[in-house]
């Protein structure tokens, strides 16, 4: 469908409407009482929210590409049916859902006026190429007060199948050096920098350098405190037990052809998913959703008695 299809089927008077971001790629924009919110067809991927009064929740990179078969560099991309690399060398990592267009089921305005959508992928020729599996992947996402995403993947495959998956959460910070990642004291992480090995986290988690850790068996709430902006991104997660957090710093960022320079010191990724020991086994028929909500909190200056 094209957004005027898109636009005849699903608009809803000034709350939602759908526009192209580039050519042939629909957004679905949300201005409603609590919040604005946009969402790409593609890859099903949230690329903003921002309460009124807030500075938007969630980084997007200047560099980011809108294009079919690429991911875009921020909002929250959805790793699925693998999160990382894979085995093979030559499948894309973190999976490939996040690299096509996925479809609309339904955009409904709640009696509190949050506003939810649904968006669906279902295996395919394209899919079956990439990936041999009958599966269904739905996307819920609930715009209010907090942005919530639930993400329900089916097993429609005959065996059972062990799936990771990352909603791949791109946040945005007033500045990097005053920001502060907590909930996941004394869990234990792979440092994705030191081949994996295992370490437990010591303290909140502050950024200097480079960090990509995937914690594991963590199911509690996380938060990042912003000092620079005087707020706090509150996530409580659903059906997760691992979190990533991931920040490239210099070098890293310099390599990503589509992360706008200096972009590193205004983002940190929390990511709510079920990666490698805490990967979904899921029977035939079977489904498992994964979900988080995210909403922000003010800080309380300091006094100075
Ligand atoms: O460039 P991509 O494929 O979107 O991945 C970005 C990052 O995603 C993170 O989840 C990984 O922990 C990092 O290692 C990776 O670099």
């Amino acid at each position: 469908m094209n957004t005027s299809e898109l636009n005849q089927r699903f608009a809803i008077d000034a709350t939602v409407r759908i526009v192209d971001a580039s050519p042939n790629y629909p957004l679905i924009e949300i201005n409603n009482s609590h919040a604005t919110a946009s969402i790409a067809l593609h890859g099903a991927q949230v690329l903003s929210y921002q309460p009124h009064g807030q500075e938007p929740v969630l980084w997007v990179s200047k560099d980011a590409v809108y294009a079919e078969g690429k991911s875009v560099r921020g909002g929250v991309p959805i790793c699925w049916p693998w999160f990382g690399a894979h085995p093979d060398a030559d499948k894309a990592p973190h999976g490939f859902v996040r690299n096509c267009f996925w479809r609309l089921r339904s955009i409904q305005q709640r009696a509190d006026d949050s506003t939810e959508l649904v968006l669906f992928l279902e295996d395919d020729q394209h899919s079956r190429g990439l990936w041999p599996v009958p599966f269904a992947l739905e996307l819920r996402v609930s715009v209010g007060q907090s942005l919530s995403l639930s993400l329900t993947m089916t097993n429609r495959a005959t065996i059972p199948q062990t799936l990771t998956a990352a909603l791949h959460s791109y946040f945005y910070v007033g500045d990097i050096d005053a920001a502060v990642v907590g909930g996941l004291e004394q869990v234990e992480y792979l440092d994705a920098l030191q081949e994996f090995r295992r370490f437990t986290q010591v303290g909140e988690i502050r950024f200097d350098a480079e960090l990509d850790r995937i914690y594991e068996q963590c199911d509690a709430d996380e938060w990042i405190e912003d000092e620079a902006l005087g707020r706090k991104i509150c996530l409580h997660k659903k059906n997760s037990q691992s979190t990533v957090v991931w920040n490239p710093w210099v070098d890293k960022s310099a390599r990503m052809d589509d992360f706008e320079v200096g972009g590193y010191r205004r983002m940190v990724c929390v990511e709510t998913g079920n990666v490698a020991r805490d990967a979904v086994n899921l029977a035939p028929g079977m489904s498992h959703t994964l979900g988080v909500d995210i909403s922000v909190e003010n800080l309380v200056p300091a006094s100075n008695d």
